[in-house]
């Protein structure tokens, strides 16, 4: 895909090592979820073409809910303060719950939803993230299931954006500024 002025894309991740990874996540997951009620929560916006392919490769009888968030005020997500947007359609009483996400970066996101589901009454409640950026974290946040760790670096494509563009894109690439 061209890249929009002033920006040029390096793939860091191409489609087949995604779908690789992925396919091997989703074996994981089905054997530990064996005979247990599971319920995949994803993200929005950005886990929405990881939840669309793991769910694939997990051989079992799950379903699927959405989360949506915004970041209350000017300093955006520094503050870690969320407001829902959307909610939970369903209960997740008496149901396992794997919360998915495409990056973990400052950790502030997923913070404030695993301690939110982790409220609702579910056996129990894991996170899989396809990207984790270890070097920019503030809140420290269990991650159960794991795609890749990225170096500090601005990333897109795979469901991630810059001001809503490029999630299209088939590979995680670094977003490099060439007009600066
Ligand atoms: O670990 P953190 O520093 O909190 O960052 C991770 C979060 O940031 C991105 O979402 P964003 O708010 O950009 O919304 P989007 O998913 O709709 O792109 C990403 O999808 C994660 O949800
Ligand atoms: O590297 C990133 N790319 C896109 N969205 C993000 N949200 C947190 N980190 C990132």
């Amino acid at each position: 895909m061209q890249a929009a002025q002033g920006e040029r894309l390096e793939v860091l991740l191409s489609a087949q090592q995604i779908a690789s990874r992925i396919q091997n996540l989703g074996k994981r997951i089905t054997l530990d979820y064996q005979n247990k009620p599971l319920i995949l929560i994803g993200i929005l916006k950005g886990s929405f073409i990881f939840l669309a392919d793991l769910v694939r490769y997990i051989d079992l009888p799950i379903s699927v809910d959405f989360m949506a968030l915004s970041s209350y005020g000017s300093s955006t997500k520094s503050s870690g303060v969320v407001r829902i947007i959307k909610d939970l359609d369903h209960s997740i009483e008496g149901h396992h719950v794997l919360v998915v996400e495409d990056i973990v970066d400052t950790g502030l996101t997923l913070n404030y939803i695993y301690g939110h589901v982790k409220s609702r009454g579910a056996l129990s409640v894991k996170i899989c993230s396809l990207l984790d950026k270890p070097d920019r974290r503030q809140v420290a946040v269990p991650l159960h299931y794991k795609g890749f760790e990225i170096p500090d670096e601005f990333v897109v494509g795979y469901g991630l954006d810059v001001g809503e563009r490029y999630r299209n894109l088939p590979d995680v690439c670094k977003l490099v500024r060439t007009d600066a």
